[in-house]
């Protein structure tokens, strides 16, 4: 039995809707296998720039530094989308605490379901074996850097900037993984065109020696895309930076199936992060129709980072449950729709 003080930050679009079924699960878990977790909402986003002026709260991030694990829905609104003046945006917020938080590596599973290959444009056969993990590296890069207008206001900049240190912890993490998977490790760079992916290759290099028994291998991320459609199952872990991690995994959850099944944990000092890759989908929000199953995944994240490995276990084997039943969200094309709702009751149902 153990208790655990959960920050629940559920932002903005189909973030509450997402959230509000993987406390459903959680709390199933909680009663199955007598464990007590406390759930303490904050505003983060557009929610806490319209309620504070600051899509970071102070009360927030002090909440999130002070609980075991953060269960975050997603942020971001179009009224900040359509107005490139916006001085304050909702992503601010989500960037600022994986930086303040310390949380520099974003663990990224990709499995493919084959109940679900009905949906992939591929051909099935290429997805078969499809099961690999991207390690997006998530406190550094150009979404961090520098940025700005020149004086002209006619030219303006981004700056991809990494250190070695950055590049060692976060490529250690993808050594590691490979090490308790099949032992692949692909570095996916720019390396011919950009000098921080030049330094990457160089520290990753110089690190493959701690790792006799890891395959390692280089791929371009122009490549790397097209590879991921050709023959995904030739991956194993995938290591890379910020903005092209940021933009593969949301291309591999194609082969998933949607990219309203893919979970994620941000991790790298004593809290963990946990949320599903997608964003607010403000046109989908308030209808019962987001997939809330890339959320619950990412609860049963969670629970596997607390040390609850076989609750997490849980988790995943009632939505498998769900999905080989043939119900699913629209997004699913399932033989039976539901609704956000309903998808997290069936889940429930399964545990
Ligand atoms: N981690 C976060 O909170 C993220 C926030 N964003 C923000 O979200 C807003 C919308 O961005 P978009 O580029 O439209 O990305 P998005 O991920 O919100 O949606 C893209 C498309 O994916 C599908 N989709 C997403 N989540 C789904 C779900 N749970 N179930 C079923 N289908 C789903 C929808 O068809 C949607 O049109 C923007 O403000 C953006 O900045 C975007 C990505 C990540
Ligand atoms: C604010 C963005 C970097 C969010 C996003 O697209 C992501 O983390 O996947
Ligand atoms: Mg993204």
């Amino acid at each position: 039995m153990s208790n655990f003080n959960i920050a629940v930050l559920d932002g903005d679009g189909i973030g509450p809707e997402v959230i509000k079924q993987g406390i459903k699960v959680l709390n199933q878990v909680a009663y199955k296998f007598g464990h007590t977790f406390k759930f303490d909402f904050a505003p983060v986003g557009a929610v806490a720039i319209d309620q504070t002026g600051n899509p970071l709260p102070d009360d927030t991030l002090e909440l999130c530094k002070r609980s075991d694990a953060i269960f975050f829905g997603s942020i971001g609104h179009p009224r900040f989308d359509n107005d490139p003046t916006a001085k304050v945006r909702p992503e601010q917020g989500l960037l600022r605490l994986r930086k303040e938080l310390g949380l520099y590596a974003n663990l990224r599973p990709v499995a493919g379901y084959k109940e679900l290959t009905h949906l992939s444009p591929l051909r099935p056969e290429r997805m078969e074996g499809v099961d690999m993990l991207i390690v997006r590296e998530l406190t550094g890069g150009i979404y961090f850097g520098e940025k700005g207008r020149r004086d002209d206001g006619n030219t303006a900049y981004d700056t991809c900037l990494y250190t070695r240190m950055e590049i060692e912890r976060i490529v250690k993490m993808g050594f590691e993984a490979a090490g308790k998977r099949r032992g692949k490790l692909m570095l996916v760079d720019k390396a011919n065109v950009m000098e921080s992916s030049r330094l990457w290759r160089e520290v990753t290099r110089e690190m493959a020696a701690d790792y006799p028994d890891i395959e390692l291998g280089f791929m371009f991320v122009d490549n790397a895309a097209m590879q991921l459609i050709l023959n995904p199952a030739q991956f194993d872990v995938i290591v890379t930076s910020n903005m092209f991690g940021d933009i593969l995994s949301d291309a591999s959850s194609v082969l998933a199936g949607s990219l309203g099944l893919l979970p994620s944990s941000s991790v790298g000092s004593e809290v963990g992060m946990f949320e599903p890759i997608h964003g607010s989908w403000p046109e989908g929000a308030g209808q019962n129709r987001a997939n809330p199953v890339a959320t619950i995944l990412s609860a049963a994240m969670m629970l596997d980072h607390l040390g609850l490995v076989k609750e997490g276990d849980a988790i995943r084997k009632a939505v498998n449950t769900v999905l080989e039943s043939g119900k699913g969200t629209e997004d699913l094309r399932p033989k039976e729709q539901v609704g956000t709702d309903e998808m997290g009751d069936l889940i429930v149902a399964a545990l």
